[in-house]
């Protein structure tokens, strides 16, 4: 990405991305961060926009229609969980679907469940994910997938990816009875639910590919994953660690989108001149 940066760079063209967090949570501000560190490192411009606890929606989306507006602005992230007086859905409906690099827009969700081809932004979790099976020649194709867990940002469109590469996928989460006997038929097991160490060896097929997604803390408060990883890595085939795996996959796939939309709106700009 440094090399295609520096290339955009050579031609006029600055890459930026906009974080906009709101509150205090603790775990956010460590993300951002991440994400600003690595920004920085390749040579794209990162805005980090921070708000307190009280910040009203009002002036949430007053906010984000100043960056829909800004046509130096390419991509616009706002961190969740939000507090709870603003509402989810009518902050990401509200940001530009040119800008929506998180890929959460329900248009770039409902081209990710309907298989669309061309590039359309996808949750970057899932996103990171995919590119480290494929790093690792793991092919979904005809793989027995199990998800554990259903949220908007990891467990559905994760199935959704890895549906149209060709996985059998199965979705499971908390109200799951026997959530064992599903997690022991994966070939690939992705596991994205904030309980520490829920997934032990005894749930893990031998050879399996395992993917934590966890960023829970354990009694110690030391940062672990949902799964047991000491006897997990005993079972499986390949596993990620915690910290160290998907994480920084998640900051790589939204840096890979930021530079993705850039291009995108570049080309827009040189047919409006055309
Ligand atoms: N709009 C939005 N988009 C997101 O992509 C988004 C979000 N909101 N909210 C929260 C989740 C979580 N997430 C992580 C990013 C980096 C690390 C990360 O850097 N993890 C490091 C360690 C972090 C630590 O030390 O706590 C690692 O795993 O090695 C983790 C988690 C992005 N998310």
């Amino acid at each position: 990405m440094k090399a295609e940066v520096d290339a955009m760079h050579e031609a006029g063209i600055e890459p930026k991305l906009v974080v906009i967090i709101v509150g205090n949570d603790p775990a956010s501000q460590i993300y951002v961060r991440n994400k600003h560190r690595k920004a920085i490192k390749l040579g794209i411009t990162s805005i980090i926009e921070r708000r307190p606890q009280d910040f009203t929606q009002a002036e949430l989306l007053a906010l984000i229609d100043q960056y829909n507006r800004d046509d130096s602005v390419h991509g616009i992230l706002v961190q969740l969980p939000l507090p709870k007086q603003i509402d989810e859905t009518t902050i990401i409906r509200a940001i530009a679907i040119e800008k929506d690099v998180d890929g959460f827009r329900p248009e770039n969700i409902g081209k990710l469940f309907n298989n669309s081809q061309g590039y359309y932004p996808v949750s970057c979790t899932p996103k990171g994910i995919m590119t480290m099976l494929s790093h690792y020649e793991i092919d979904p194709r005809g793989q027995h997938a199990v998800i554990v867990g259903d949220s908007n940002i990891v467990g559905r469109p994760m199935g959704a990816l890895l549906l149209n590469a060709g996985a059998t996928v199965t979705y499971t989460h908390i109200l799951t009875k026997d959530l064992a006997s599903f997690t022991r038929t994966a070939d690939i097991l992705i596991v994205a639910t904030g309980v520490a160490h829920l997934i032990k060896a005894a749930a893990i097929k031998p050879g399996a590919t395992v993917i934590d997604v966890g960023m829970d803390r354990d009694e110690n408060g030391k940062l672990v994953g949902d799964v047991d990883y000491d006897h997990a890595k005993d079972v499986a085939g390949a596993i990620t660690p915690v910290p160290g795996g998907v994480g920084p996959m998640t900051i790589t796939a939204l840096m890979q989108q930021t530079l993705e939309l850039t291009k995108l709106a570049t080309q827009r700009t040189l047919e409006t001149v055309k």
